[in-house]
């Protein structure tokens, strides 16, 4: 698993530095660790659908004021308080938020200065690009992958209406960058992809009408009804939904987190030297390069152009991670 990065900058942040962390809790401020954890499943307005940890309750949450400025997003384990009965009518409070392993962010688009915590927990990100229909734009591929590695999770490119175009293509891009790759035929069973989810919590990501809804239904049937349980406690359907929904595979084979269709991925919290630590083979041949070298195309004196020229890495490879950071500037 790649290093996670990345996870220092957002309103948590403060909340978490070790040094704060190991300072002891007042008489005041009570134990949560005894408190039960649930993991956010859908937010609306302020109200925080969880599991509870361990069952299958579902419980309707507000943040308590000793949250403070303290983000909640999908995907974070929490300390519930007050009610978690979950019955009708019932409400807990979030007083605190477990450490998170990874954040998923994008920024609106590359002016808006505030990024935005999309995602906690996950160690997957799922892909999702037709192959026609809105056809493949690599762009878009490319910056969803840089924010993937930012966060530290494992890249897997979902290619949907397998009936309409050939993924060879798409495969060749992408395959000398070690991302995986999945072919889903409306008509084929969806085995491989559920061998790459399971056991995982896979944040799927795509533009809108690459048939990630109809992916979601196909592989969670249940999951209008699992969504629709959300909507009753947030008000709203996950297709108007603004955030991200998180819903469990059947047979507990895992977790998927639906994030709304996409029409742009901005990176401006992104820096590229970062992304280097997601590819160790590449990562060992710069350790030479001038102070602050981005190792992008044209880079003077960046070491993966000696590398390549010594023969030690596939300039393929290079290239690839190259044209993904080139990527960064593109506009949507
Ligand atoms: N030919 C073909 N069409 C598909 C396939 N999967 C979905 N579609 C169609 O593509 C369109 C978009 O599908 P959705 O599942 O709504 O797409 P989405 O990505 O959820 O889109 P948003 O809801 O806008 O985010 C619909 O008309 C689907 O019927 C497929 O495998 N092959
Ligand atoms: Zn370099």
């Amino acid at each position: 698993m790649s290093p996670r990065y990345g996870i220092q900058s957002d309103d948590h942040a403060g909340f978490d530095r070790p040094g704060r962390r190991s300072r002891p809790r007042t008489k005041d401020r009570p134990d949560y660790s005894v408190k039960p954890i649930g993991r956010v499943i859908g937010i609306d307005r302020g109200r925080f659908a969880c599991i509870v940890e361990g069952g299958e309750d579902r419980v309707v949450a507000t943040k308590a004021r000793v949250l403070g400025r303290k983000g909640v997003i999908v995907g974070d384990r929490v300390y519930l308080d007050g009610d978690v009965s979950g019955e009708a009518g019932t409400l807990a409070r979030i007083v605190d938020v477990v450490e998170r392993s990874s954040v998923l962010r994008r920024t609106a688009d590359d002016d808006d200065p505030y990024e935005r915590p999309i995602v906690a927990n996950a160690d997957q990100l799922v892909i999702v690009t037709a192959l026609a229909d809105p056809p493949p734009r690599t762009g878009m591929i490319d910056r969803i992958l840089v924010a993937g590695f930012d966060a530290g999770l494992e890249p897997l490119l979902c290619l949907t209406k397998a009936d309409l175009a050939s993924p060879d293509e798409l495969r060749a891009a992408y395959e000398p960058l070690g991302v995986r790759v999945v072919v889903i035929d409306p008509e084929a069973s969806l085995a491989p992809l559920q061998a790459e989810l399971a056991g995982h919590t896979s944040v799927l990501v795509g533009h809108s009408g690459v048939g990630k809804s109809t992916l979601v239904n196909r592989l969670i049937p249940q999951a209008e009804r699992q969504t629709g349980h959300v909507n009753a406690v947030t008000g709203r359907g996950r297709h108007t939904s603004t955030s991200a929904v998180a819903l469990e595979l059947p047979d507990r084979a895992g977790w998927v987190i639906d994030t709304p269709g996409v029409r742009s991925f901005g990176l401006s919290h992104v820096h590229p030297a970062s992304i280097i630590e997601a590819f160790p083979d590449l990562a060992e041949h710069t350790s030479d390069c001038p102070r602050g070298c981005t190792h992008e195309a044209g880079a003077p004196g960046c070491g993966l152009d000696t590398a390549v020229a010594a023969g030690a890495v596939a300039e393929a490879r290079v290239a690839s991670y190259r044209r993904m950071l080139a990527h960064r500037h593109d506009r949507g």
